[in-house]
């Protein structure tokens, strides 16, 4: 079945199976409410409404497996939107698309459109150039990875491979990059000591400098805290809610309460699908599909 998600009606205005809606157990709520949802996120209606990007009848083959199924959707700028779903989804595979990351692999291949605003230019087309669509859509990964270099070359390192060579840019755009990932005050002293010295949250907080860095207009965050103890995940999750200020963010959370206190919109995946797509306040209080609500009342996955 085809489905489009358009932001306009999150409540999926195209989906003809929306009649019945299932309310989901008082478990499901409180197991987001726990973490409290950001009712200011959801006020804090962005300058625009503006479409950063949409993703029409996307397909994705690892070789001859389609791991993603004519996912369509939009994705608003200045927002966080969350992608969930239980392992094998196709939830990270979706976030690499974005930044063309499965080129550096043999064997993909993507069917489809993301269409990126306000350029209107398709991500997927064959002529644009991925590495510089990398600088343009930066990305995060699980686990921290600075290279293994000082912190201050970590964060330079983008701007090198830009071309920019003026050391008095390089050096305020380094600050500006660590002073938006909240880390400036720790390693202003120490900014020539090796990345790996640093805990595993800093190092997290340099890798998101290090994509600052570069002014993307998009950052993918995949599983971002997963590797954190709470204090460090809780930093980063303020920082993310931050961020959404200057970039657009997606992120993949296993998360449930991580997805309820930092994004405004959910997507729900199953088995390479879009199953549904809203405003997380209303995903997890009222989905609309049986999958959904199984899957964050902790009936699979
Ligand atoms: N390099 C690859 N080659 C072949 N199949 C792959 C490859 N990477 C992922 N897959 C398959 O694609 C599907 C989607 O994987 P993906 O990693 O996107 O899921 P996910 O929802 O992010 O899972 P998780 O939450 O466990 O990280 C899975 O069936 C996975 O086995």
């Amino acid at each position: 079945m085809v489905r489009h998600f358009h932001i306009d009606n999150p409540t999926m205005k195209n989906d003809s199976s929306t009649a019945g809606v299932h309310i989901p157990s008082a478990r499901a709520i409180e197991s987001v409410g726990a973490g409290g949802f950001r009712s200011d996120l959801l006020r804090s209606t962005s300058k625009s409404s503006a479409i950063k990007a949409e993703v029409r009848g996307l397909d994705f083959h690892y070789g001859g497996f389609r791991a993603l199924k004519d996912v369509s959707m939009q994705v608003q700028a200045n927002e966080v939107t969350a992608l969930i779903g239980p392992s094998g989804c196709g939830k990270s595979t979706f976030l690499r698309c974005f930044n063309r990351m499965h080129d550096l692999y043999p064997g993909s291949r993507y069917d489809g459109e993301i269409r990126l605003y306000p350029d209107d230019v398709n991500l997927l087309a064959p002529d644009i150039d991925p590495v510089e669509t990398r600088i343009r859509i930066g990305m995060v990964f699980q686990k921290p990875n600075p290279f293994p270099k000082s912190i201050f070359e970590n964060v330079a390192y983008g701007l090198r491979i830009t071309g920019e060579k003026r050391r008095q840019v390089i050096h305020e755009k380094v600050e500006k990059a660590l002073r938006d990932a909240a880390l400036w005050d720790e390693v202003k002293d120490r900014l020539h000591q090796p990345a790996t010295s640093l805990s595993g949250g800093q190092q997290q907080r340099l890798c998101i400098a290090r994509t600052l860095a570069t002014e993307p207009e998009i950052v993918l965050f995949d599983e971002p805290t997963s590797a954190l103890d709470p204090i460090a995940t809780a930093s980063i999750e303020e920082l993310i809610i931050e961020l959404k200020e200057r970039v657009t963010i997606l992120i993949v959370t296993h998360n449930m309460q991580q997805a309820g206190r930092v994004s405004r919109y959910t997507a729900f995946m199953y088995l390479g699908e879009l199953v549904e797509f809203g405003e997380t306040s209303r995903i997890f209080t009222r989905p609309a599909k049986r999958e959904t609500e199984n899957y964050i009342t902790g009936r699979f996955g």
